[in-house]
């Protein structure tokens, strides 16, 4: 099956999909981005949520009722002692705030998400949480990164597919999978390099392809040019051998090129940021420079 089919995303050339990302803060504003959206057109906006999602985050809310709640207290001349207890009262409420924790997470994932489909309408929406290490702004922990991406999922809102980290811990990364399925959303398992190109590609996506997902996506970072011919080949390789669908990159300027010609040896999506709007990964370049290299 390829990419498209699963995505059910009909082809109308022979070019491989692009996908946008929308990397939002909470001071954002979905309106512009949602304007050059439909104006430039792409296959996929990739929902970056690690832009958003710890603003949200539980440590940071509490933090922020806790504040309020002090900050009353700090207003009102209370004696010691009433300010002791009213402290306490605030320790006691904390205990109540992380007993109603999961359901206001719950909610406030929903409504993260119905902002991103209100705005995107009809543009396929692909969920990612990157995290750090595999080169996004996230820092949530991984069982908070997974129980972020199953509220996404059971929001009710239908994404074309989600993303998650092959160094995620495997029972996490079941957990997200097994949701995933209940609604239908394919699985993307990617892997980012951001600083070298492994030796054994091959056997690195081979090692993915092993686990019970729906496509592989592989992010390196080249030394010199032999790093991205080496991406290059294993792509072909590996689509070559092997029956799911496969997006490769090599990252940094040195590997520019592989967001360009990358579909000729089997990269079935290609990311590239909006005109206009941040890139998401070093070495990413804008739609309008791909469709001008295509030409
Ligand atoms: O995995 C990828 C690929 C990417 O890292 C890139 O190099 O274009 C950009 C990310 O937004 C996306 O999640």
């Amino acid at each position: 099956m390829t990419l498209r089919q699963l995505l059910h995303i009909p082809a109308t050339t022979e070019k491989p999909l692009i996908a946008v990302p929308l990397m939002l803060g909470p001071t954002g504003k979905l309106t512009p981005f949602a304007q050059k959206l439909q104006a430039q057109n792409p296959d996929i906006v990739e929902w970056r949520a690690d832009y958003i999602a710890d603003d949200f985050s539980q440590a940071v809310v509490w933090q922020q009722v806790k504040a309020g709640a002090q900050a009353e207290l700090n207003q009102k001349n209370v004696s010691t002692m009433t300010e002791a207890k009213m402290l306490a009262e605030i320790d006691n409420a904390k205990q109540e705030f992380l007993a109603n924790w999961p359901m206001m997470n719950q909610q406030v994932i929903k409504e993260l998400t119905a902002a991103v489909f209100n705005s995107v309408g009809e543009f396929p929406v692909l969920l990612t949480y990157r995290t750090q290490s595999q080169g996004g702004k996230g820092e949530m922990s991984p069982v908070e990164v997974a129980t972020f991406l199953t509220f996404a999922l059971q929001s009710g809102y239908p994404f074309a597919a989600v993303d998650i980290e092959y160094t995620m811990p495997e029972e996490l990364r079941a957990k997200v999978i097994t949701t995933a399925r209940q609604q239908q959303v394919p699985v993307i398992l990617s892997y980012h390099d951001m600083n070298q190109t492994p030796d054994d590609l091959h056997a690195q996506l081979v090692d993915m392809a092993r686990s019970d997902i729906d496509v592989i996506k592989l992010a390196v970072m080249p030394q010199n040019d032999n790093d991205v011919d080496r991406l290059l080949s294993a792509t072909r390789a590996f689509s070559e051998s092997q029956d799911k669908p496969l997006i490769t990159m090599s990252m940094g300027q040195l590997g520019e090129k592989t967001r360009i010609i990358g579909y000729q040896f089997g990269s079935e999506l290609t990311f590239a940021a909006l005109d206009g709007t941040p890139i998401s990964a070093p070495g990413q370049i804008s739609i309008s420079e791909l469709l001008q290299a295509w030409q």
